[in-house]
């Protein structure tokens, strides 16, 4: 997160100790080997909820979405962590960062086993777009939100039908926060 803070040239040190005291979730997924591995998705395309997402695969499965919305495989990489960009780092880096469409399929042979770990700042704290990026060139253009929004959220929801809440801000309206919950985007786990 340092990193990425840095890239936007904001204190590497910025929200330190709210994400030092910030949220945890561990996933732990497993898709069963398939005889007709072309026919389910193992998960559904979404973009997780996190600042930053950590993931651990046994084998190939998770695919991410580029620009041009074309699939691409995350390789296996032997002792590698994967690290996608989530919403709350979407919305705090003002749409900078967007977070990573991404999905997983499955093996005709292979049980697949993937831990996602979701890192966010604590439940009752709300993300929100760092200050220093919004000037008139860059518009606010994010709602507040945090974890317990999302699982307020969700928790009314079809798994499958859940979608992300934070919306771009209508171009007119510069500094006001809407409702997460009035409009949706991306699924999302
Ligand atoms: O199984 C995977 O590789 C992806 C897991 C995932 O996206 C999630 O748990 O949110
Ligand atoms: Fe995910």
């Amino acid at each position: 997160m340092e990193v990425i803070f840095e890239s936007l040239e904001l204190n590497p040190d910025y929200l330190h100790e709210d994400i030092a005291k910030g949220s945890q979730v561990i996933a732990v997924n497993c898709y069963p080997a398939c005889p007709e591995p072309d026919l389910p998705l193992g998960l559904p395309p979404h973009t997780d909820y996190s600042l930053l997402s950590i993931i651990l695969q046994n084998h190939q499965g998770l695919q991410i979405m580029d620009q041009d919305e074309k699939w691409h495989s995350v390789p296996v990489i032997e002792g590698g962590l994967i690290a996608l960009v989530g919403d709350h780092m979407e919305v705090l880096s003002n749409g900078q960062y967007k977070g990573v469409v991404h999905r997983a399929t499955v093996n005709l042979e292979k049980k697949r086993l993937s831990i996602a770990s979701l890192h966010s700042l604590a439940l009752g704290k709300k993300v929100r777009p760092a200050p220093a990026l919004v000037d008139e060139q860059h518009i606010l253009s994010y709602n507040e939100g945090g974890f317990s929004d999302f699982l307020d959220f969700i928790s009314g929801e079809d798994i499958v039908q859940v979608a992300v809440f934070y919306t771009e801000a209508p171009q007119n309206v510069s500094s006001s926060v809407k409702d997460p919950k009035t409009e949706n985007r991306t699924p999302k786990s």
